[in-house]
């Protein structure tokens, strides 16, 4: 997109320029910080008075305060990054922030020997900053005005002449990129490097993702930009920006509606390692504590779950079929258990009055005949108890308010009795989701729940696999559905909440004291049970009984959705839409696709290509950005396969400045650690499927056939596995990949 390359010097002189206008941003950010704090004491000293109008009047000041402060200082760094150069606008209105509204040129904006005229410039940063005269020294990037910097093409440029990207440490301009829009116009206007995306792209990873707020591309600022409204469903190829896009738009939505989505955003990840890798870049954009990102294995309190299930019994777990064996479960963990008594004997009246076990079968039954949580049925099995005791009893009354004085008295006596309360809560005990789920481990109880559900094979993988310790990342959509079928109390460590709070809505906006970005954000986590705005990352991998999990916490939310087919571990995709569209309800969707990969270069994805033509024939590759010239590396292992695979490792070290990322087949994850252990924390060992959504520098493919065979779905794993580098990629080669002579395997051939 960049052309014209200025005169040596220009770079110099444009800097210089940059760097006038951001020290009159910090001297102006100095000015608001001094406001701020001036505001805030003032307010606590009022706050003595006491009266209700000096007390409303205090909120509204620490409120607005509170928001300077707490933005000011954790934005200094690099928050002034774009610049745009515009032509004259159809008309001279103005939006709120200064800044002229109109998208198109005047019809005399350029002259006809191509000359024309920078009618505004306007800098973009992470907050905008008004001047003394309110005149926009700054423009949030999420402001209106902002979006031309972001969707202008030189197809469609629209007043855009030039748009820069101004690199800054601090205090201190580094330097600048252009891109040309309107490169057939003579505007005087120098243009300084290669553009901006280029730079970004070729910077090494780290293990963090980086925000894209200086480069998002028109398609991504289209998703970023979209009305909440609904669903929001994007998809596309690795490397295209989808896990990027939705974190911004997170931004995005809340910079739109603070007050509807602060703290009430959820953002569903498929791993720890991705929670990890992702979190980050709100807090970088100024968004800290208000999204909770959480792996799908710890979506449910008190549970975090990294082990995973072999790929034939997470089948079964993810699947519809069992919620079925689930309902059976919850009710039928109510007996069987050779501890539960059998018989129910009170005093009542001065005589023993007795329930045997069919009288007492009867009574569960009659309870069970109600479709409520079974937890919340035991104040009906209490009274149904109650009702065949007294009928035991024998007594009859003529008199009606002397029978219904009786009944009152000897209700009261009986549920008392301590026998009687022991005998309730062995024979109708609470049921946590725990219990159930651990009494599926035993294969006789729980065949007798999936009968006509499970296959007898499945029953034992699935009772065998719950014998194991530790929940597995399946477990806690079953553990959060027996939750909802159990019906727990509700839960008793919510905060109090301050009514000053609920007055002003400071609770969303400030953190409480002492409270780091993250606290907030499990605080958050653990107050809410439904959330405004639900984003579920990589959603092509949720089991259906996930897409459940997921669904109860956002029934009333709006939702983005984004995901690749190509790159599903999940066999039954069917069954999985099934399962999303009855979590999404009948809500209308919008759907994005996103087109240019800005991961891999064109050499590897080459690659990837060849698989996701097996994996699915007919879908398309995203198009790769750029090209390094530096082809994929083939090696065949030899006899001491993590000799070479350390070996493989220490080279990509050596050739690259940030990570490796050395992907192997799921169970050879601890094998490959020890292999690695001691090269340092710039590489690490991966599972196949907990390389989802991560990127590494260089990666080493370590026998491709083994991931490929390790699944139902294994060729869409291998397509991930393959997609991870921004730079260099690696393949070593097993016995089962049939390498040809030059190293390559089987299926990454062409031929
Ligand atoms: N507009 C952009 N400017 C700079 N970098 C970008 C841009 N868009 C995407 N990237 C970079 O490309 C890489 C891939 O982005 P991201 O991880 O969001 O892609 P993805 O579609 O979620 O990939 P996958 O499906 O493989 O998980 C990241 O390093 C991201 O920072």
């Amino acid at each position: 997109m960049a052309a014209q390359t200025a005169a040596p010097g220009v770079r110099d002189q444009e800097i210089a320029a940059e760097q006038a206008h951001l020290d009159r941003v910090y001297h102006r950010l100095e000015e608001k910080i001094h406001e701020a704090e001036f505001l805030m004491s003032d307010a606590a000293q009022r706050g003595q008075v006491g009266t209700p109008g000096a007390l409303a009047e205090r909120d509204a000041q620490v409120f607005r305060a509170g928001i300077h402060l707490n933005r000011l200082n954790s934005e200094f760094e690099d928050f002034l990054f774009g610049r745009i150069d515009l032509l004259r606008g159809k008309d001279g209105k103005k939006g709120a922030d200064g800044a002229f509204t109109s998208v198109d040129p005047a019809d005399d904006a350029i002259r006809e020997d191509a000359t024309a005229d920078i009618a505004e410039t306007l800098h973009i940063g992470r907050i905008g900053v008004l001047d003394t005269d309110y005149a926009p020294l700054v423009i949030d990037w999420r402001a209106p005005a902002a979006a031309p910097f972001y969707r202008s093409t030189p197809v469609a440029p629209g007043r855009v002449v030039r748009r820069r990207v101004i690199r800054s440490k601090g205090r201190r301009v580094l330097g600048v990129e252009d891109d040309l829009l309107r490169p057939e116009l003579t505007t005087g206007l120098p243009v300084i490097g290669d553009g901006a995306l280029m730079a970004a792209l070729g910077q090494a990873r780290t293990h963090t993702m980086r925000d894209i707020v200086s480069s998002i591309q028109a398609e991504q600022d289209l998703v970023i930009r979209a009305p909440a409204a609904s669903v929001t469903e994007v998809t596309g190829g690795p490397g295209t920006g989808k896990t990027a896009v939705a974190l911004h738009r997170a931004a995005y939505l809340l910079y739109q509606d603070r007050r509807r989505y602060a703290g009430g955003i959820l953002c569903v990840s498929p791993t720890p390692l991705l929670v990890a890798y992702t979190e980050g870049v709100l807090p970088s954009l100024g968004e800290e504590g208000q999204v909770a990102i959480r792996a799908v294995g710890s979506l449910v309190d008190g549970v975090t779950a990294d082990l995973y299930d072999d790929p034939a019994v997470a089948r079964i777990k993810g699947s519809l079929r069992m919620t079925k064996v689930l309902r059976n479960a919850a009710r039928g963990c109510l007996d069987g258990d050779d501890r539960q008594p059998s018989v129910l004997r009170v005093v009542a009246f001065g005589r023993r009055v007795e329930l045997d076990p069919q009288e007492l079968d009867a009574v569960r039954q009659q309870v069970l005949g109600g479709t409520a949580p079974v937890n919340l049925l035991r104040p009906r099995a209490r009274r149904l108890l109650l009702d065949a005791l007294w009928r035991k009893s024998g007594r009859r009354f003529d008199d009606q308010q002397l029978a219904a004085e009786e009944r009152q008295g000897f209700d009261e006596d009986i549920s008392t009795e301590q026998d009687f309360i022991d005998f309730l809560d062995g024979w109708w005990p609470v049921l946590r989701p725990a219990d159930v789920l651990a009494a599926l481990a035993d294969e006789k109880r729980l065949s007798r729940w999936a009968r006509r559900v499970l296959s007898p094979p499945e029953v034992r993988r699935v009772a065998r696999s719950l014998r194991r310790t530790g929940a597995t990342v399946h477990d806690v959509a079953l553990l959060d559905e027996l939750e909802t079928l159990l019906g727990l109390p509700p839960r008793d460590k919510r905060r109090e909440i301050d009514p000053m709070d609920q007055l002003t809505g400071l609770d969303e906006l400030m953190p409480q004291r002492g409270e780091s970005g993250r606290e907030r954000a499990e605080r958050l986590a653990w107050e809410r049970t439904e959330y405004a705005h639900v984003i579920v990352d990589e959603a092509q991998d949720l089991t259906p009984m996930q897409w459940r999990m997921v669904g109860r916490r956002g029934r009333t939310a709006t939702w983005t959705i984004v995901g690749d087919p190509a790159q599903s571990s999940w066999l039954d995709v069917d069954e999985a839409a099934r399962a999303r569209d009855e979590a999404l309800g009948a809500r209308p969707r919008r759907r994005f696709t996103l087109t240019v990969n800005y991961r891999n270069p064109a050499e590897i994805a080459e690659v990837a290509a060849t698989v996701l033509a097996l994996a699915m024939p007919g879908s398309e590759s995203p198009r790769a950005v750029r090209s390094t010239g530096i082809r994929p590396r083939y090696e065949v292992a030899g006899d001491d396969l993590g000799a070479d695979v350390r070996a493989a490792a220490q080279v990509l070290l050596a050739e690259v400045d940030g990570t490796v990322g050395v992907v192997v087949a799921m169970n050879r994850r601890a094998q490959a650690r020890g292999w690695l252990a001691g090269l340092g924390d710039r590489v690490v060992a991966l599972g196949s499927l907990e390389a989802k959504g991560l990127e590494y520098d260089a990666t080493v493919v370590v026998c491709p056939a083994e991931i490929a065979e390790e699944s139902p779905a294994g060729l869409r794993v291998l397509y991930v596995a393959l997609t991870r580098a921004t730079q260099q990629l690696t393949v070593l080669a097993g016995e089962r990949d049939l390498p040809n002579a030059d190293g390559v395997p089987d299926l990454l051939r062409r031929d």
